[in-house]
């Protein structure tokens, strides 16, 4: 039987560079942000979670859960992985940004593929030259590890993985997979780029 995998979207930062705008919510081709992630992610997993520390009412709307982080003071990302790792009860769990349109449709199954091959605690993907450490698949069960991590003042992801058995998912083959929206001017960018390519 296949893996079960349950997915957080991390829509809970402050979203400065975007002007304070609730990133997950801005339009993007007239849809919200979230709205693209949802769209890629949705058949890849059993149940989404959405994780967010504003307008949650608004959240809900999509359908899933809404879950806020635990330890409200915007700890950066690994709270609101922190708090998803407690509301599944899946095998693993995928997580991805809010921010990302054009995440890969096979995501899952090539993470879950080399996470299993290898017999690793989690995965991280690659867009080919980088790591993406929002873009993790792991292990419900290595919530403490990350508690941890946080309570002793620690919030970068790719410092947490290091201390445990993980592997790199490279999908070179989608260089622009993991395109990040933090911007209003990459906002626009992203926007026409899309548009372009669906008018060829
Ligand atoms: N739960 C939670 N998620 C966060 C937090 N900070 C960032 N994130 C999420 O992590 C992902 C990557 O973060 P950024 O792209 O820097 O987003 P951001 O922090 O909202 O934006 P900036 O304020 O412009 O840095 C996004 O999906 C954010 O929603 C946080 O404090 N808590
Ligand atoms: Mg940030």
């Amino acid at each position: 039987m296949a893996a079960q995998v349950d997915a957080v979207i991390l829509a809970g930062g402050m979203a400065r560079r975007m002007g304070g705008n609730d990133k997950g919510l801005v339009e993007l081709l007239n849809r919200p942000m979230i709205e693209h992630a949802i769209e890629r992610i949705k058949p890849q997993v059993k149940e989404i979670l959405i994780n967010a520390n504003r307008n949650q009412n608004r959240y809900s709307e999509f359908g899933f859960k809404v879950f806020s982080d635990q330890d409200s003071g915007y700890l950066g990302p690994l709270a609101g992985m922190i708090t998803a790792m407690s509301n599944t009860d899946a095998e693993y769990l995928l997580v991805v940004p809010c921010d990302c349109p054009l995440l890969p449709t096979d995501l899952v199954a090539r993470m879950l593929a080399k996470l299993t091959a290898e017999d690793a605690e989690l995965a991280v993907a690659s867009d080919g030259k980088r790591e993406q450490p929002v873009v993790m698949l792991l292990k419900p069960s290595l919530r403490e590890s990350m508690k941890a991590f946080l309570d002793a003042g620690e919030r970068k992801i790719d410092f947490w993985y290091a201390k445990h058995h993980y592997v790199v998912a490279e999908f070179s083959d989608q260089p622009n997979a993991f395109v990040n929206v933090n911007t209003p001017e990459q906002k626009q960018q992203l926007g026409e780029a899309i548009a372009n390519e669906e008018n060829h």
